[in-house]
């Protein structure tokens, strides 16, 4: 069982709640990390083995997302365990949203990540009654559907053509395998075939599909829109999931589950770029691994981060409808995901720093200095 006094630290977490409904069996966690630079944010999440921890380590990633954008929310995430394709869902949600409400949206609002869509964005902002309660609405809504439009995947593509770019490996033709076939993988996919990457492996949890001629791409998001995450299953020749992470790439992008990088993914890729789309895909271990191997990182919450632009977007259309903006979402990620990918893998290179501990400094002099100016002392000196 999650001690969750052992997961706090100096940094955080600021408050854990969580929460059981006994009619529809609902259990659920939202953890605030870090305020010193404004209010909690980040997305809520669906998975049958959803704990306390991989809910606060989010939250934690997400402190140091925000801070690393240079935008002011602090770090927080909320998650539901639960089948997200199981029946019930709707209850489900509704009731986590009654549980929270003390919280939400005053100290949090509800956000899109892995199991969740847009649709069940509308499901909170109903229960609550609110339109502030949740971000990720749909377009009919108001909102900025940011896992419809893709934000976060385009992002990742944009930091990889970056990072390509810094590290002297030509995009254009580059090879690149995609672990996870959801918003953030789908959105990547296509954004890097318009930059000219042929994508050869993608997968969901139901298989793999590789082809190092490339893959149609434009067939897959058919597919998926049709068949859901049986898409690469309808595309023909899957093979087992893990192929994705083991084919012959220049790039591999884990855009699917944390840890899911392990050793010895690290140890036999190919790729010479490692574009983290997922959050927190891969283990320190296979970390330490790829950098002995020179093999270079964009770390997760600078990669992934346009979801965040597309969130602090929507966080102001709460108070002025008259902000939706996709194109100019779409305008920051570029300028955001370029410039950091570029400040990381070259002050990584300057200071011999791996690039999740160059990036994590630069984001935790800014939340250690929010700290120092509204004098909340660091207790302990760690990470
Ligand atoms: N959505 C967003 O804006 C953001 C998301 N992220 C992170 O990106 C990651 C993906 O999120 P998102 O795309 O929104 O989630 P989705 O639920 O839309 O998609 C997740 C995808 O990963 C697949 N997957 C799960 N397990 C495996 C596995 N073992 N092998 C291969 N594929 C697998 C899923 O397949 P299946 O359904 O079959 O299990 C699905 O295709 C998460 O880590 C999330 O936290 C980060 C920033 C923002
Ligand atoms: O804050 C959000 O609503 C989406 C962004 C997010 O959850 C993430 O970057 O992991």
């Amino acid at each position: 069982m999650t001690d969750v006094f052992a997961l706090m630290d100096q940094w955080g977490p600021e408050k854990v709640v969580c929460v059981h409904d006994r009619k529809t069996g609902m259990k659920g966690v939202l953890v605030i990390d870090n305020t010193s630079r404004g209010m909690g944010k980040g997305g809520t999440r669906m998975g049958p083995n959803l704990d306390v921890t991989e809910v606060a380590r989010l939250a934690r990633t997400m402190t140091w997302k925000w801070a690393a954008c240079d935008l002011f929310h602090g770090g927080a995430k909320a998650g539901i365990q639960g089948d997200p394709n199981g029946p019930g869902k709707e209850r489900i949600l509704r009731a986590f949203a009654r549980a929270l409400s003390n919280e939400v949206p005053t100290e949090y609002v509800f956000g899109l990540d892995m199991g969740l869509s847009e649709r069940d964005a509308a499901i909170f902002a109903d229960e609550l009654g609110d339109r502030g309660a949740a971000v990720g609405l749909p377009r009919e809504l108001g909102g900025l559907p940011y896992d419809e439009l893709g934000v976060t995947g385009f992002g990742v593509a944009e930091a990889t053509d970056a990072a390509a770019q810094n590290i002297g490996l030509d995009l254009a033709g580059a090879t690149v395998s995609i672990q996870g076939f959801g918003a953030v993988g789908q959105a990547a996919a296509e954004r890097l075939i318009e930059l000219g990457a042929v994508v050869i492996a993608v997968s969901t949890s139901e298989g793999a599909v590789v082809d190092y001629d490339g893959l149609d791409v434009a067939r897959l998001v058919r597919l998926r829109a049709a068949h859901g995450d049986r898409s690469v299953l309808e595309y023909g020749g899957a093979v087992d999931a893990r192929a994705a992470l083991e084919a012959k790439s220049d790039i591999l992008i884990p855009a699917a589950r944390e840890d899911a990088v392990g050793e010895d993914v690290a140890r036999s890729t190919t790729a010479r770029l490692v574009v983290e789309g997922a959050n927190m895909p891969t283990t320190p271990e296979a970390k330490n691994v790829l950098r002995e191997r020179g093999i270079a990182i964009v770390p997760d919450f600078i990669a992934n981060a346009g979801g965040i632009i597309a969130a602090a977007h929507s966080m102001d259309m709460r108070r002025s409808p008259f902000v939706v903006d996709p194109e100019a979402v779409f305008g920051m990620i570029t300028d955001k995901m370029r410039s950091n990918t570029t400040t990381v893998l070259t002050e990584s290179a300057r200071r011999a720093l791996p690039s999740h501990d160059t990036a994590r400094l630069i984001a935790q002099e800014r939340v250690a200095e929010a700290m120092r100016l509204r004098g909340v002392h660091a207790w302990e000196e760690t990470q």
